[in-house]
This record gives structure tokens, sequence and C-alpha cells, in this order.
């Protein structure tokens, strides 16, 4: 059961509420590409009026693992979903890197989300010193499979890939090293879900523009892209979700 790709877009904390209008131009423009699923993560502040605009799936970046409780600061599922999300990414890199994060609370939080009925991103990637000591495919199976919710459904749960010295600095890695890790990841997800594992997308991420999305999109085993810098600006993001779905008529 082939999905469709996913293309999601990370807004991080850029984005106030005079961005509704660029997410209501994002969501007008998603709909000429039936044939890719489009998300956007804002911030937690812009999710309830975005979800109100726009049919666009909206989504959280971040969600505590606890259904309530003395968690300063933080955001459970049920709030995210009676806001209006449809989604939530887990474990991104800043996220874990700031926040000291372990694949055991990102499994934690997968698992809340899921059971909440948020669909999950979850994220793993490479640090620049592992890529460099040639171990960054052993280091990201092992962090996927530490982070990995129990039981998933493939139409809820995505991976991102995400190599964290290409976010956000206009480098990616060789399309063979993308296929490399997306193949071994895949043997994981069957490894763990059995014939679900097949069906589970997993998406590329860091420094996906308009001038490469084609060609990571066709690397075998990348089934879609969470897009951080170049989701802000419908101009920017949706010649992305184009190339995806460029990909599928081909
Ligand atoms: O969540 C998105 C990733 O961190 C990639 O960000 P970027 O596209 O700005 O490199």
């Amino acid at each position: 059961m082939a999905l469709k790709k996913l293309v999601a877009g990370n807004w991080k904390m850029h984005g106030m509420s005079g961005d509704i209008a660029e997410i209501e131009a994002i969501a007008r423009t998603a709909r000429d590409y039936p044939q890719v699923d489009v998300a956007l993560c804002v911030p937690a502040i812009l999710i309830e009026r975005a979800a109100r605009a726009v049919d666009l799936p909206i989504g959280g970046q971040d969600v505590h693992f606890a259904e309530q409780g003395a968690h300063t600061g933080c955001i459970s599922a049920k709030m995210l979903r009676d806001a209006g999300a449809k989604l939530t990414i887990v474990g991104h890199s800043e996220r874990r890197d700031a926040q000291r994060e372990s694949d055991e609370e990102v499994k934690a939080k997968a698992e809340a989300a899921l059971a909440c009925g948020l669909d999950v991103i979850l994220c793993i990637g490479e640090s620049l010193a592992v890529r460099e000591a040639g171990s960054a495919v052993e280091i990201v199976c092992a962090q996927l499979a530490a982070s990995l919710p129990r039981q998933a459904d493939p139409n809820r749960l995505a991976i991102a890939y995400e190599p964290i010295w290409a976010i956000g600095t206009g480098k990616i890695p060789t399309m063979a090293e993308i296929a490399e890790m997306h193949a071994a990841l895949r043997r994981q997800l069957q490894e763990a879900y059995g014939a679900d594992g097949a069906d589970v997308r997993i998406l590329y991420g860091g420094s996906v523009k308009a001038s490469n999305a084609s060609e990571i999109f066709a690397v075998p085993d990348v089934d879609g892209a969470l897009v951080g810098g170049a989701s802000l600006k419908q101009a920017d993001f949706i010649p992305i979700v184009a190339a995806a779905a460029e990909k599928v008529e081909a």
C-alpha cells in the first residue's frame, strides 16, 4: 500500500499572527497537488488560528508525554489536538540537543501523541562528527530503534532523517549517502513493524530547496521531506510540493 509522498513544513520559531495569510496562501496552492500529502507545523501559539483558517493539516513541533501535570511551559497531546492540530513533530535534533531529549523520551512523546489521535513525524539524524567518522548509519539506526513507538500505523507515523550538519546550512549529503541511510532505515522499520515497516514514510530533511528537491525525491525510500527555512514562504515551499508531485506522476 504505497502512501502519497508527504511534504511537511516546520516553521520552528518563526511566524507571527500576521503569517496566517501566508499559511492560507500555502494551503490554497497545495490543493493543486492532491497527489501529495502536505502539512505545516507552526509555533504552538499559531496552531488554533491556523487550523481554523485552512483545511491543510496543521501540526505542532513538540509534545509532552504526560497527559497533564506540573510541566511548566509544556503542551500535552490533548492540548495540541483540542487546538486543532492533526500531527506533531517529535525528537527534532534542535530539541534533542537543547533540551537533552533522550531516545526514550522521544519514544514516550510519540506514543502519547499517537494514543491521542495525532499523527507523528519522528526525527533522527547524525552529527557531522559521526558522519565524518563513518558511523552515521550505525548511530542513526540505533537512534531510530530506541525512539520508535511499540506499535504504529504507517498512515500515522512518519520518520524524518535529518543529518544535523545539513539543517540550515545549505549542505546536503550525496544522493548515495541519502540512499544508503534510507535503505538502512527501511530495514530497521521492517524489523520493528514487519510488513507495515515497508509503508512507514521516511522523509528527508536538511536544506531541502526547490533546487534540490527533485533529485532528493528520486532516491529510493525517500517518501517526502521535512522542510524548515523553505517552508516559511509559499513561493519557496510549493515548488518542493510540486517536485514531489512530479515524482508521483513519473
Ligand atoms: O525540520 C526541518 C529541518 O530542521 C530542516 O530545516 P532546513 O530546511 O531549514 O534545513
